[in-house]
Order: C-alpha cells, then structure tokens, then sequence
C-alpha cells in the first residue's frame, strides 16, 4: 500500500489537520495517511506541550469516523527528540510491504536543511506538501522529490487554538466536536 507519513506535534489537532490528511487520502496516489504523534520536535520548546499520550487520544478520537485515517505512537518508543529520518527508517524495517511518502505543511520546507539527514530523506522518499499562508521563501518549489498538492489555503494552527483556550474563548468548529469535547473535560491549555 502507499501510505502517507503525516508527522506532527498535534498540539491538539485541528481541522486544518484533518483536512491536509483527507485532501492526501482521496486526492492523491496515496491510499491511507498515517498520522506520526512526536513526543518532541527537536526545534520546539513549548511549555503548553501536552504529554504524547494526551494528544495522541485527541488524534483518536478527531478520525475516529475515517477509515483511510490512523495514528500511531511509533515515536514514543524512541529516543527524543523526535528525528523523522530515524522513525522513517524504523518504519520502513517493520513493513516492508508498504510504500510510505512523507506528508507536510509549507512552513516546514522553510527549516528543512536544519533536519537531520535531510538529503537521505529527499533521496529516499517523496514530500507532499500542503500550502500554507505566510509562509517564508524555501528552495523547494522545484525540487523533484517535492510535490505540492493543490488545495484551499487554511490559516489555522494550533497555536491560535491555545490562545482562545487560554483567553477562554470557544474553539468549536476548529477541532472536531470529540478534541473539544475532551479538551474540556481534561482542562487542556488554561
Ligand atoms: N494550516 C495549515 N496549513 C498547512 N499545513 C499545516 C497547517 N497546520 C498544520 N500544518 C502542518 O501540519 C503538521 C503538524 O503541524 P503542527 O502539529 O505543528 O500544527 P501547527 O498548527 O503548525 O502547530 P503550532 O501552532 O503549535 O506550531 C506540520 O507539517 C505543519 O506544517
Ligand atoms: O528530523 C528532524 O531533524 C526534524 C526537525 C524538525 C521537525 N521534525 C519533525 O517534523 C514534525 C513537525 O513538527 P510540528 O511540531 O511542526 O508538528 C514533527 O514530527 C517533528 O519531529 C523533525
């Protein structure tokens, strides 16, 4: 099967999310999208970071109604931070079987040098990527291992989520009504 890897905080997942995961599953030669929860992103420092276990139930339960959708928590058992070369080599040895494409948001191209190993993932595996608003000038609008996929921007992030939280204002219809219903439940980001 060919299978996209979409590796993310998910701090908490949103809608934005949801809709990059279903565009790549019905709108490309992929067949399943497999959302990677990182424990720790080696370039992010958050206080407001929730345990992996906490948003890896909110991916849960946001696609828990698709069946081309699933997460998984291969990266909990690695060492932190969380370099996507290492899981990807990790994954490709557990199934062999599978095809697998990295998936992610514009504003990851931006840093992308930065990443570990960056030339053995464009040498061994495709990126598709979904447009994001505002986002800095990157090298990769031409690259062969890169693919952008057309779709509707969505100026969306986690980030402005937790604000809301924070100022006490509604979130509904930025998460799925699952992700909201639990995040008030556990008092997530006040
Ligand atoms: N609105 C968006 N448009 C395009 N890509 C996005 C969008 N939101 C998130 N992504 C992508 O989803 C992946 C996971 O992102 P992440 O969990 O960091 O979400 P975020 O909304 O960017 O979070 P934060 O605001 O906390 O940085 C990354 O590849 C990121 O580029
Ligand atoms: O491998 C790296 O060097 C690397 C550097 C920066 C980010 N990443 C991964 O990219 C993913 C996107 O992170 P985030 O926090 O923007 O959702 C997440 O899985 C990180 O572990 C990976």
């Amino acid at each position: 099967m060919k299978i996209g890897l979409f590796f993310g905080s998910f701090n908490p997942i949103h809608v934005g999310h949801l809709i990059i995961a279903n565009t790549m599953a019905t709108s490309t030669d992929l067949q399943q999208v497999w959302f990677i929860v990182s424990p720790q992103n080696p370039f992010k420092k958050n206080n407001s970071l929730l345990h992996e276990f906490d948003r890896h139930t909110m991916v849960e339960r946001a696609i828990a109604d698709n069946h081309r959708l699933k997460v998984s928590d291969i990266e909990f058992s690695l060492p932190k931070p969380s370099y996507t070369i290492d899981t990807l080599t990790v994954l490709a040895d557990k199934f062999p079987e599978h095809e697998f494409v990295l998936i992610m948001g514009e504003d990851n191209l931006v840093q992308f040098e930065n990443w570990k190993n960056f030339e053995k993932i464009l040498e061994f595996y495709k990126i598709y990527v979904y447009p994001r608003p505002n986002t800095a000038p990157h090298n990769y609008e031409n690259h062969e291992s890169v693919k952008f996929v057309e779709a509707p921007l969505l100026d969306i992030s986690a980030t402005y989520i937790r604000k809301r939280l924070q100022e006490q204002k509604n979130i509904k219809y930025l998460v799925t009504d699952t992700v909201e219903a639990y995040i008030e439940l556990k008092k997530f980001y006040i």
